[in-house]
């Protein structure tokens, strides 16, 4: 909307159209809330949502859908699905940025990665010792990506490295629940594959991700805990001589209940003797190869920092330690990494504060990250401390999800709304993670929960953008929860399996809605109808113009007409 300001200042220019509101804008991400035509498997069409539905009425001016996978959010293609740290990095910047996926692909195929400082770093350890490879066995492509891994220890056996330790986090998020035990047949036959050439190439640790390693924003260090005494330490209740065989014996179901992927519990591999056949030992090397960096920041600080004090790590091994991605910019951590992270610059964050707009951000524990430092193109520290606010509620711990749907939306709701009548914000943005994190547990029942429940706190939140005479936009970062079941491509039928539906705990390919209302919306402010692929980037600039500002030069367009 309006003409475009120069982008190299943070000087905004007033809006023609929408004055600067007196009254606040409600900005509200409902993590993983997709749109798909109903089906029983839909958790949301099934979930009882009548706030949500109504806001479809304002279509097209005030509600209307956006891509949020793919190129769109700066992943390789429109195979990949979205996720919370692109989706957030696009709502919050308004710029599509190449994403680490991408630029870690390009890294490789084009071997630049063997020649850059961060592997030159480890070089003389990994030749000389061992190379250690920490990360997650997965073909999500959502923190890591099993091609990416071949293509880094195949390079590394090709440029010298004659001992290799692989540490394997299960996924059964990204991808489906099962597919741990062929990725890990896989990649012993690739690992056996070098060891006819010379190489000693095994599997050393593991454990599912949700217990073993891959926590996020501090919300468990004793899962970060579990993951360093297996991979560094060689010590874990479980020991096995073979990887597949952990995992075909630790997934047996426990008490009558299945153990999904995500729970695999930590195990070590032996060698014939029982001693674990790859602790991390000095002069070793250590890379992450998750190019995503919220559940892999926790295990760099336990890797890199001398003084730590979050867990009592026994040994502190004098490694060379590097990331596949800088994981913290700010932090510089880890100091060493393969490849150079997304550069994202100039987001609306950094514009607002800039021309005093005071913010109050909230989620729980979850997702605070995603709603402060993805929003803000990976930075955790406020741009302005003066006006920016960012309020996080301790998350239930170490418990799947789908155990409490409800998680601590009701308290988000709260803090929202005493933010909003505090008259202390001009902009109030918060996170339900509720589809998403219960989407991930494949529960339909509790999703479909979770997704009512947040209807429900939605419902509270915009009467109380009433009563203060606001402005909200409700939107998302990706699908999750609108569609739980594996399906055939062709059919669209749902994939069934001795009578059961096999179910899906990943996000999707489908699009978000968004929406906007309020007392405080000028009469004139619609949604534009004539943009080519409206995206959840464009959502940073229609922000900015509901602030009462035009949108500067290098974000993309608002969706505002
Ligand atoms: O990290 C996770 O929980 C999933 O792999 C991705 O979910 P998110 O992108 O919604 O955080
Ligand atoms: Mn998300
Ligand atoms: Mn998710």
């Amino acid at each position: 909307m309006g003409t475009m300001t120069n982008g190299s200042s943070f000087k905004l220019e007033p809006n023609p159209k929408i004055k600067k509101p007196e009254k606040p804008l409600l900005v509200v991400v409902l993590d993983g809330w997709g749109e798909m035509e109903d089906d029983e498997y839909n958790a949301i069409s099934r979930a009882d949502t009548p706030c949500m539905d109504s806001m479809k009425k304002g279509k097209p001016d005030h509600w209307m859908l956006l891509k949020a996978h793919g190129t769109a959010v700066g992943l390789p293609s429109d195979d990949d699905m979205g996720n919370s740290e692109v989706g957030h990095n696009a709502l919050g910047s308004g710029q599509v940025v190449d994403q680490g996926a991408r630029l870690v692909d390009r890294a490789l195929e084009s071997g630049e990665l063997f020649d850059w400082d961060g592997w030159k770093h480890i070089t003389p350890a990994a030749t000389k010792g061992t190379l250690h490879l920490i990360g997650l066995l997965s073909d999500g492509g959502v923190h890591s990506r099993y091609d990416q891994l071949k293509l880094l220890f195949d390079g590394a056996a090709e440029r010298g490295v004659k001992r290799i330790r692989v540490h394997t986090l299960t996924d059964g998020r990204d991808c489906e629940d099962g597919t741990s035990i062929p990725l890990m047949e896989t990649l012993c036959k690739d690992l056996q594959a070098l060891g006819e050439k010379g190489v000693d190439a095994r599997v050393a640790s593991g454990g599912g991700r949700m217990c073993t390693t891959m926590d996020r924003y501090e919300s468990d260090w004793n899962v970060v805990k579990r993951g360093y005494y297996a991979h560094v330490l060689g010590e874990a209740d479980n020991r096995f001589k073979d990887p597949v065989e952990a995992l075909k014996v630790l997934k047996k179901p426990k008490n009558g209940k299945p153990v999904s992927d995500q729970w695999v519990p930590a195990f070590v591999i032996t060698d014939d003797d029982w001693q674990p056949n790859g602790a991390v030992q000095d002069g070793d090397a250590v890379v992450i190869f998750n190019f995503r960096a919220d559940r892999v920041v926790e295990l760099s600080k336990a890797l890199e920092y001398k003084n730590f004090d979050k867990f009592d790590r026994k040994q502190w091994p004098d490694i060379k330690f590097a990331g596949m991605m800088q994981y913290d910019g700010e932090l510089k951590l880890p100091k060493e990494y393969l490849v150079p992270p997304p550069q994202i610059s100039h987001t609306t964050g950094e514009y607002l504060a800039k021309n005093g707009v005071s913010t109050f951000a909230c989620s729980e524990s979850q997702k605070i990250g995603h709603v402060t430092f993805f929003w803000n193109g990976n930075r955790a520290a406020p741009f302005d401390k003066k006006l920016e606010t960012f309020h996080e509620v301790p998350s239930d711990q170490n418990i799947p999800f789908n155990e409490k749907p409800a998680m601590q939306s009701a308290k988000i709701t709260k803090l929202a709304i005493e933010a909003l009548k505090s008259g202390k914000y001009q902009q109030v943005r918060i996170n339900f993670p509720n589809p998403d994190m219960v989407g991930h547990t494949g529960d339909l029942d509790a999703t479909i929960e979770a997704c009512t429940t947040v209807d429900a706190c939605v419902k509270k939140l915009i009467e109380a953008v009433e009563e203060v005479k606001g402005t909200y936009l409700i939107t998302a970062d990706h699908g999750n929860a609108e569609d739980m079941v594996q399906r055939d491509k062709k059919t669209k039928k749902a994939l069934m399996e001795g009578g059961k539906p096999r179910m899906l705990t990943s996000h999707t390919l489908n699009p978000v809605p968004i929406a906007i209302g309020g007392p405080g919306l000028p009469k004139e402010a619609r949604f534009r109808a004539d943009l080519k692929e409206p995206g959840l980037a464009n959502v940073g600039p229609t922000i900015v113009n509901l602030l009462g500002f035009q949108s500067p030069s290098n974000l993309v367009e608002s969706l505002l007409a």
